[in-house]
């Protein structure tokens, strides 16, 4: 087992990382608690992940409680904030009972988010299971969703620790390590071009993806997202570049309608774009064509975006948490893993988008 430490205003807290660690979380919980609520969805309820947690929970002594939401994006909503809320309140849940959160993104944003309002904040552990959620397991960023956007109600509230289970990634689906991979990638991106040049040569399916790489490159993005949060949990400064590729992707996830296309593959044809605004506005060379067909020999969806109206996707982008005084700001890269935040006129995003829209339509091949 490895232990990484992520430092928050909260206090400092450990993010273990190994195989089959699901089945010892009572002994890697920071401290004994009297009632504990494990949030979970449906799938891994199914798959049997609740029950290996709820065992060795219940031999701590503890009282037990679980609650299954629906699984998929469409949890994350007001509605079902409510129902949790309600549920804990029926349990006489109080501010000395811990929230445990196991399964993917969306459980870890939903089950953090009742955790930092329920009677003003109480302690939640991460039981990450997806690959995407080696990024959304760290860093205290909790969220739902609002019709209008992505993440609009949320707080910042630090985990008390996170057990990612490795074995667990076993049972993803393609299409889900596939859009967790996604988040591995934004890493490399922005911190890590011997990553970037690892992943490239290395991964080119990742239906067959060599899982002792996929472990060291989840590790990595751990380290990276972790160092940054450490730095700038509030998102202040460069906190902003964990957002690399989010500005479109948000936008393109609320458009297509939650759930229509999964985050990862939402944010890989955001950073595709990015990546071709940081050419033309840095007058730079990057590794464009190259990223491009990587992306489709992976089957990542590109040419979904042809179906989204550039002025509808802009609006969307209007709504996005890193603009200021109006203006949309987005990530782009000097080079790679050299990024800024910078502020994008209207006129000027709408025109490139409408331009990466026709090219990626013509070029992305079958996908
Ligand atoms: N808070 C953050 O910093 C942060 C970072 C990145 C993404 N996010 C959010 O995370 C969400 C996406 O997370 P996600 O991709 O994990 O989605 P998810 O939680 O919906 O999981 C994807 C699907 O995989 C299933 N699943 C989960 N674990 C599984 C396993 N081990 N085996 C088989 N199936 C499994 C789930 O039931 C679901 O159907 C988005 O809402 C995104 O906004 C948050
Ligand atoms: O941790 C961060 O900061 C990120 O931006 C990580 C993103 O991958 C993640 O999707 C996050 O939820 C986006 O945050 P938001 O502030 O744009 O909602
Ligand atoms: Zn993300």
């Amino acid at each position: 087992m490895q232990t990484l430490k992520v430092s928050s205003s909260q206090g400092e807290y450990n993010v273990y990382i190994g195989k089959g660690i699901r089945f010892k979380i009572d002994q890697l919980l920071p401290k004994s608690y009297e009632k504990i609520l494990v949030i979970t969805d449906d799938t891994i309820e199914r798959l049997g992940y609740l029950q290996d947690i709820c065992e060795p929970l219940h031999q701590s002594g503890a009282n037990i409680y679980s609650y299954t939401v629906p699984s998929g994006e469409q949890s994350k909503s007001i509605q079902q904030y409510e129902q949790l809320l309600t549920y804990a309140i029926e349990k006489a849940l109080d501010r000395h009972s811990l929230i445990i959160a196991i399964g993917g993104g969306v459980v870890g944003d939903l089950a953090g988010f009742v955790a930092a309002t329920f009677m003003r904040g109480i302690d939640y552990i991460q039981v990450p299971t997806t690959i995407l959620a080696h990024d959304s397991s760290v860093g205290g960023k909790v969220a739902i969703n609002h019709p209008l956007g992505k993440n609009l109600i949320g707080s910042f509230h630090a985990p008390k620790g996170v057990i990612y289970d490795l074995e667990t990634l076993d049972s993803l689906s393609l299409v889900e390590k596939r859009s967790g991979f996604a988040e591995v990638i934004k890493h490399a991106l922005i911190r890590d071009e011997e990553l970037l040049e690892l992943l490239m040569n290395q991964v080119d399916s990742l239906e067959n993806i060599d899982y002792d790489i996929l472990h060291q490159a989840i590790y990595k993005g751990i380290e990276i997202k972790a160092n940054i949060v450490a730095e700038d949990e509030r998102e202040k400064g460069i906190r902003s570049y964990l957002n690399y590729g989010h500005t479109l992707g948000h936008a393109i996830e609320t458009e297509a309608g939650y759930g229509k296309i999964t985050h990862g593959e939402a944010i890989a044809i955001g950073m595709l774009f990015a990546l071709r605004l940081s050419e033309k506005s840095y007058q730079i060379d990057l590794p464009i064509a190259r990223i491009q067909q990587w992306f489709i020999r992976l089957q990542y969806p590109l040419k979904e975006i042809g179906s989204l109206q550039v002025d509808s996707l802009v609006e969307r982008m209007k709504n996005d948490k890193k603009n200021k005084q109006g203006k949309i700001r987005m990530v782009l890269l000097e080079d790679v893993a050299s990024p800024q935040l910078v502020t994008i006129q209207e006129d000027v995003l709408a025109a490139e988008l409408s331009i990466f829209i026709n090219e990626v339509i013509g070029n992305d091949k079958g996908n």
